[in-house]
């Protein structure tokens, strides 16, 4: 059975964080666990509240789920805290976690924090150098490079600095700029741009997550790097043209459970 591990935060309104993802382990048929960092109060208006987990407790689940179960590939999302990294950073190595898709996530789509601005340099110097794969949108990649990346060739820049930074492969997300919706992935070697017509749907919460926890699930079904992103930018594409208001704000995007429908 194919396996894969979510360490991320509890979006309540289902849309994102822990919830997204196991939504999208279930549509890729892989079996899923996860380990929360965070409960927020949110919804699809925004996050109302966040109650970060003892870092001691997200250790335990990690050993909780990796001791026995096992993965064969984790992403991370929401991690809160530097006292949260420093842990996920620790068993990861503790366990030799394969296949580790960082989502760096610092800010919700509504503004909200998610990450304390003074975990960033834990996040770059502690977790980074674990990934195999790191997917930064622009306002990430800009924190974590350290100046605003606006446009394709700074996103191709801010790929190879980052992949200095020890991570093998960098996907920088181009969903927020104008035109087309390009990702650009450097591997060290080469750069490839991974391209979708953009969807005019503002019901776009929880696309990041998506994309990242379908990188992991096609990795855990021993698909190569590239091969995973071509496959799991398809999912969140068509996740996206699916997608429908789910409460009053930005909805969910819709996964492609394989067993049921919407209905009405
Ligand atoms: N309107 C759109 N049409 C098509 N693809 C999109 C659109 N918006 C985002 N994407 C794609 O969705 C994926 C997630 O990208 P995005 O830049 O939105 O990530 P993100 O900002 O981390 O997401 P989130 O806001 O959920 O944290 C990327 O592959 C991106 O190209
Ligand atoms: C628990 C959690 N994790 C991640 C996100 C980012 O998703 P988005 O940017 O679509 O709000 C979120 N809103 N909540």
């Amino acid at each position: 059975m194919h396996k894969a591990l979510t360490i991320a935060g509890s979006d309540s309104g289902g849309g994102a964080g822990i919830q997204a993802d196991l939504k999208t382990f279930a549509a890729l048929k892989v079996y899923g666990t996860s380990v929360i960092t965070s409960v927020t109060a949110q919804n699809t208006l925004g996050v109302q509240g966040t109650f970060d987990l003892p870092p001691e407790f997200v250790g335990r689940q990690l050993d909780a789920v990796l001791s026995d179960i096992g993965a064969g590939a984790a992403k991370t999302g929401m991690l809160a805290n530097a006292g949260i990294i420093e842990v996920v950073a620790a068993k990861v190595k503790e366990y030799g976690v394969k296949n580790l898709v960082i989502d760096p996530v610092m800010v919700a789509k509504s503004g909200d924090l998610l990450l304390a601005r003074e975990a960033r340099q834990a996040l770059k110097e502690k977790l980074l150098p674990l990934a195999l794969v790191v997917t930064p949108n622009l306002d990430e990649a800009s924190v974590l490079a350290g100046r605003e990346i606006t446009s394709e060739d700074e996103m191709v820049a801010a790929a190879r600095e980052l992949h200095d930074l020890g991570v093998p492969y960098v996907l920088v997300k181009g969903g927020h700029l104008a035109g087309a919706a390009t990702d650009i992935l450097f591997d060290g070697r080469e750069v490839r741009r991974f391209t979708a017509p953009r969807l005019d749907n503002r019901h776009t919460h929880g696309t990041g997550c998506t994309l990242s926890a379908a990188i992991a699930a096609f990795l855990a079904r021993g698909l190569t790097v590239p091969a995973a992103i071509a496959e799991a930018k398809e999912y969140i594409h068509t996740a996206i043209s699916q997608a429908r208001a789910v409460g009053q704000g930005y909805g969910p995007v819709h996964h492609l459970a394989p067993y049921y429908s919407w209905g009405d």
